[in-house]
């Protein structure tokens, strides 16, 4: 294969009906439907939306509420928590709880707040939602490792129909919202039998002088090193589906001869002299603004014509926070060093909600497991929020921002120093960085820097 793509086959997903895509619009009598929904509880994922009453807008929470819904927590009280909805407005109270009430990571009496915040009781997460009827009606599904809440679930339906509709697909999303993901379902989704290929490529790894060799193959001869016919991304993906990731990066003049290939169904490789005929669905994705990249003039609007509609876009990973706690334990079964051995502590399930997680999905998991780790060495079974790295999540600094941060900090602990607070944390990178009053991150470089294994120090 040439370089940056690759070929495979993709696992079956089981089709689902269509037919569950509800409006949910305030209904005739502009009731609303506000719940609160547990996400999370006694060390586990939890999908339960607590309803208020029919026209009610406020809904107490307990130890018996919870046990009714089959959630059992010890440290929630019998009277916990009033959470309520009035002009657009959340109020949590705490009703004189043992354990206290906690709005986005603090301990509260009472809080107001405009946007659904992240409460959290004894070991219990929960999120308000303003309109409990989506979350009832899809749930939250894990089908071969990927979870999929209320929007993801709606995003797939329109995937699967553009798919049936025999059109192509721009994917929008930040980076590591699951872009790849989506492609997949289309490919799947458009009924081309398992063995059709599934072609991936991100173009903005590939060397604008090899684009067009990458893409659409090149005789014996074509140009100093082309040894051998090379077949080309197009070719490779003829009958099933070419992923174009970062589209946006694609040489205008490449993008003139994807056109072609598009428009012609034909190929015709870099010294060739008779067209290919092929037949292949795109699939293109993004997190540049197309539309502003063919107003600068950097992207060609025929070619955005062809694949820029219809699009979807992926909603970031703080827009839906349910999924969290579900990637969360995904991130900790998909290793054998961690499956089975931690469990995500509901403080550090509702630390990782209230981050912006800039790198999404991806992100979560690979900070989910560095979080595993810090737990383990520390012989904890239970992950908690002082294991997630202070950094992890965070928004990234802007140039300005760094120009702060680049103000001299306080001296850099000696080596001495830092393998001693390692040593009386046994191993734990976040407890010997408070020890230290220094950054976790600091403690975690020097631990790489020296190849330290802070699971000897246990
Ligand atoms: N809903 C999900 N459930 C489980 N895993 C997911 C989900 N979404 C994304 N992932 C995982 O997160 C990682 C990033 O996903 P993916 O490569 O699809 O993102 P992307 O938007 O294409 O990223 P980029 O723009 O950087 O290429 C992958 O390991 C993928 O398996």
């Amino acid at each position: 294969m040439p370089s940056g793509g690759y070929r495979r086959t993709l696992p079956t997903l089981k089709t689902e009906t269509l037919d569950d895509a509800l409006e949910f619009a305030p209904d005739t009598m502009g009731t609303t439907h506000p719940g609160l929904w547990v996400v999370h509880s006694g060390e586990q994922p939890k999908h339960h939306v607590l309803a208020c009453g029919e026209g009610e807008h406020t809904l107490e929470v307990g130890r018996d509420e919870l046990a009714a819904a089959g959630i059992l927590d010890g440290r929630v009280s019998r009277r916990h928590v009033r959470i309520e909805l009035d002009d657009a407005r959340w109020t949590v109270r705490d009703l004189g709880s043992r354990n206290g009430t906690f709005v986005d990571g603090r301990r509260v009496q009472s809080a107001r707040s405009l946007s659904a915040p992240v409460v959290r009781i004894g070991h219990t997460v929960m999120l308000p939602v303003g309109d409990r009827r989506p979350y009832e009606a899809r749930g939250l599904v894990v089908r071969d490792g990927v979870v999929m809440g209320s929007s993801l679930l709606m995003l797939r339906d329109r995937i699967a129909l553009i798919a049936l509709s025999g059109a192509s697909v721009l994917i929008l999303g930040e980076t590591g919202t699951g872009k790849e993901l989506c492609a997949e379902a289309f490919h799947t989704a458009s009924g081309q039998s398992l063995s059709r290929p599934f072609v991936a490529v991100n173009c903005a790894t590939i060397q604008k002088e090899l684009a067009e060799g990458i893409l659409f193959g090149a005789r014996r001869g074509a140009y100093t090193g082309a040894v051998t016919d090379t077949l080309g991304l197009v070719q490779a993906a003829n009958g099933g589906t070419l992923f174009l990731d970062e589209v946006a990066e694609l040489d205008l003049g490449v993008q003139a001869k994807l056109l072609r290939v598009l428009e012609t169904k034909r190929v015709m490789p870099l010294g060739g002299v008779t067209p290919i005929e092929v037949n292949v669905r795109v699939c293109a994705a993004t997190h540049k603004d197309l539309r502003v990249e063919v107003t600068e003039g950097r992207f060609r609007g025929d070619l955005y014509f062809r694949i820029g509609r219809p699009e979807v876009r992926l909603p970031a990973l703080r827009e839906r926070r349910e999924e969290i706690p579900w990637l969360i334990e995904r991130a900790l079964a998909s290793s054998t060093t961690t499956r089975a051995k931690v469990t995500a502590g509901a403080e550090f399930v509702e630390a990782c909600m209230l981050r912006p997680w800039p790198g999404n999905v991806r992100e979560l998991l690979a900070e989910s497991k560095i979080a595993a780790l810090s737990a383990m060495a520390a012989h904890h079974g239970s992950i908690l929020a002082t294991d997630l790295d202070e950094e992890a999540g965070r928004a990234l600094a802007s140039a300005d921002e760094s120009e702060v941060d680049a103000r001299p900090e306080a001296p850099a602990p000696e080596p001495e120093a830092i393998e001693a607070a390692l040593r009386a944390e046994h191993g734990n990178v976040a407890r010997a960085a408070a020890r230290l009053g220094v950054t976790r991150g600091r403690v975690r470089r020097y631990v790489e820097r020296q190849g330290i294994d802070v699971r000897t120090l246990r």
